[in-house]
C-alpha cells in the first residue's frame, strides 16, 4: 500500500464532502487518490491518502464542530498555512474583503476581478465575505460555487451570510453595493429612507466588528448620502475612510473628452467629478488636461463643454439603461477596481482621481458635513489627500453650488438616520440618479 501524506495547518475546523474532492486534487499528480482521509488534532489537520490496487476502503472523516450559518463556503473552508508552500512564501498577509449585494449584477463582475489578483496584486491572498439576504441566499451560494470552480490561487476563503455583524467581522475593505432600486412611482425621499436604513445598519455593524481602519466604498444608490449615513453610524471608524463611488463618472468623462479631441483616453488626465453621483454632478473640464494641456486649449468649443459634454456624463447611466435594459454593471465593476487601485497605488505625478469623501476641512469652501466628490491624491497606503491646486471660474462655482445644495437637501432628508434630529425632505424636484434619465 502506498501512502501519500500532506500536512497542512488549518485555521478552520469544518470539513464536508466538497472539501474532500478538493483534497483529492491536492494529492501529487503521480498518485491517484480515491479516498483522502482527514485526521484532526487541536490545531492541525493531516490528510493521508490510501491508494490500493484491489482494496476499497471507506473514507474516514471526523467532523468536530457543526458548520455555522455564515461560515466558510465549500472548498474555501480549507485554509492552508501560506508560509508552508514554496509558491506562497513571499505572499502578503491575507486580507478580508466584504461585499454587499454580492448576488447582484455589479458583484457578478467585481468578485472575479478581486479573486483573480488584478485588484490587490499577484502576491495578495484574499478572503471574500459576501453579504446577501434571505431573498438572495440561494443565488449567493451559486456565486460561491462559481468562485470555487474558478480555481483562483489567491482566493483563500469565501464565506456567505445575511447578517452584517457576522459578514463584516475583521473586514479591511467593505464594498457596499447592495441597495434597493428605485421602483416606478417611488418618491426619492422613500428611496433615501429605505436604503438609508440598510446603510445605517451596515454602518453600525462595521463600527462593531470591522477592522478599525476598514476602507468603505459605497456604490449602492444614492451613494453619496448612503455613504454619509454609513459613516455617521460608525463613529469609531475614521470619517476619512468612507467613499462614495464617483469613479465611473470620471471614467465616463474621460471617454467623452478623448472622443471629442480624437485621442486615446489614456491622454486624458486630471478629471474631477464634483459633488453628487446624480444628474447634478459636475464633470470639471476647466482643470482637466489632454496630453498635459488644459482641455479648454484643446477643445475650443466652450458651449460643447458646458452643455453637451456635461449632460452626456450626467445622463450616461440613463442612456445606457435605455439601450441595455439594465444599469451599468461591468463598467461599474471596473470603476470600483479603479477606485480601489487609486488608493493602494501612488497617484501618477501631477494627476489626481475623483472620489466622494467627507467635506470636513476641505479647501474649496464646500459646505462641511456631506459626502462630496472631489479631486484626491494618494501615496498608495489606502489614504488620500485633497488636491489644493485647482482653479475655479463662475461657471464651475455655480454648478458646484447646485450639486452642493442637492446633497444638503438629501442630508436634511435623512437626519433621522444620521443622529441629527428630525428629517425634513425638501428635495429639489429635478434630482435624479444618472440611471433614472
Ligand atoms: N455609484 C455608481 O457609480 C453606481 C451605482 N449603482 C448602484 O449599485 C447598486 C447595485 O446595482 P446592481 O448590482 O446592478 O443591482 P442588482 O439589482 O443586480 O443587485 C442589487 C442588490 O441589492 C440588494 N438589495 C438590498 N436591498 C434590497 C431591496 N430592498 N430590494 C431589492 N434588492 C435589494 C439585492 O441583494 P440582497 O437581496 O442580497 O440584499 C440585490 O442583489 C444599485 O443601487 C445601483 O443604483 C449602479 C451603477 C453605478
Ligand atoms: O442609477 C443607476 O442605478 C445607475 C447609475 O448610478 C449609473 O449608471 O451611474
Amino acid at each position: 500500500m502506498a501512502v501519500a501524506e500532506l500536512n497542512s495547518a488549518f485555521t478552520k475546523t469544518h470539513f464536508h464532502s466538497s472539501q474532500l474532492s478538493f483534497l483529492s486534487r491536492s494529492v501529487p499528480k503521480h498518485q491517484h487518490c480515491d479516498f483522502p482521509t482527514l485526521h484532526r488534532t487541536q490545531q492541525h489537520a493531516r490528510i493521508s491518502c490510501s491508494v490500493t490496487q484491489n482494496q476499497v476502503q471507506a473514507p474516514a472523516v471526523q467532523i468536530q464542530e457543526p458548520k455555522s450559518k455564515s461560515d466558510c463556503y465549500g472548498v474555501f473552508c480549507l485554509t492552508y498555512d501560506l508560509k508552508a508552500e514554496e509558491e506562497t512564501k513571499s505572499w502578503k498577509k491575507l486580507i478580508n474583503i466584504a461585499v454587499s449585494g454580492a448576488a447582484g449584477m455589479i458583484s457578478n463582475h467585481l468578485l472575479f476581478k478581486l479573486a483573480s489578483g488584478e485588484v490587490f496584486g499577484p502576491d495578495q491572498p484574499i478572503a471574500l465575505k459576501l453579504l446577501g439576504s434571505e431573498r438572495s441566499l440561494q443565488a449567493l451560494e451559486g456565486v460561491a460555487m462559481e468562485l470555487e470552480d474558478s480555481l483562483f490561487p489567491l482566493l483563500r476563503e469565501v464565506s456567505i451570510g445575511i447578517d452584517p455583524y457576522e459578514v463584516f467581522q475583521d473586514a479591511e475593505w467593505a464594498l457596499l453595493i447592495g441597495a434597493k432600486p428605485r421602483g416606478p412611482g417611488m418618491e426619492r425621499a422613500d428611496l433615501l429612507d429605505i436604503n438609508g436604513q440598510i446603510f445605517a445598519e451596515q454602518g453600525r455593524a462595521l463600527n462593531a466588528v470591522a477592522s478599525r481602519n476598514v476602507k468603505v466604498i459605497v456604490v449602492g444608490n444614492p451613494c453619496n448620502t448612503n455613504a454619509l449615513i454609513c459613516m455617521k453610524n460608525a463613529p469609531n471608524i475614521p470619517a476619512k475612510n468612507f467613499h462614495a463611488l464617483t469613479r465611473l463618472d470620471e471614467n465616463r468623462a474621460k471617454c467623452q473628452l478623448a472622443l471629442k479631441a480624437g485621442v486615446f483616453y489614456d491622454k486624458v488626465s486630471n478629471v474631477t467629478i464634483w459633488g453628487n453621483h446624480s444628474t447634478t454632478q459636475v464633470p470639471d473640464f476647466l482643470n482637466a488636461k489632454i496630453d498635459g494641456m488644459p482641455v479648454i486649449d484643446v477643445i475650443k468649443d466652450r458651449k460643447w463643454l458646458e452643455e453637451e459634454f456635461t449632460e452626456k456624463v450626467q445622463k450616461r447611466g440613463g442612456v445606457l439603461i435605455q439601450k441595455w435594459g439594465r444599469s451599468s454593471a461591468a463598467s461599474t465593476a471596473v470603476s470600483i477596481v479603479d477606485a480601489i487601485r487609486a488608493l493602494i497605488t501612488p497617484t501618477p505625478k501631477g494627476d489626481w482621481f475623483s472620489t466622494g469623501v467627507y467635506t470636513d476641512g476641505n479647501p474649496y469652501g464646500i459646505a462641511e458635513g456631506i459626502v462630496f466628490s472631489m479631486p484626491c491624491r494618494s501615496n498608495g497606503d489606502g489614504d488620500y489627500v485633497l488636491v489644493k491646486d485647482v482653479i475655479f471660474d463662475d461657471y464651475l462655482r455655480n454648478r458646484i453650488a447646485k450639486t452642493e445644495a442637492e446633497l444638503l437637501a438629501e442630508k436634511r432628508c435623512v437626519a433621522h438616520l444620521t443622529g441629527e434630529g428630525i428629517a425634513v425632505c425638501d428635495l429639489p424636484g429635478d434630482t435624479m440618479l444618472p440611471g433614472e434619465m
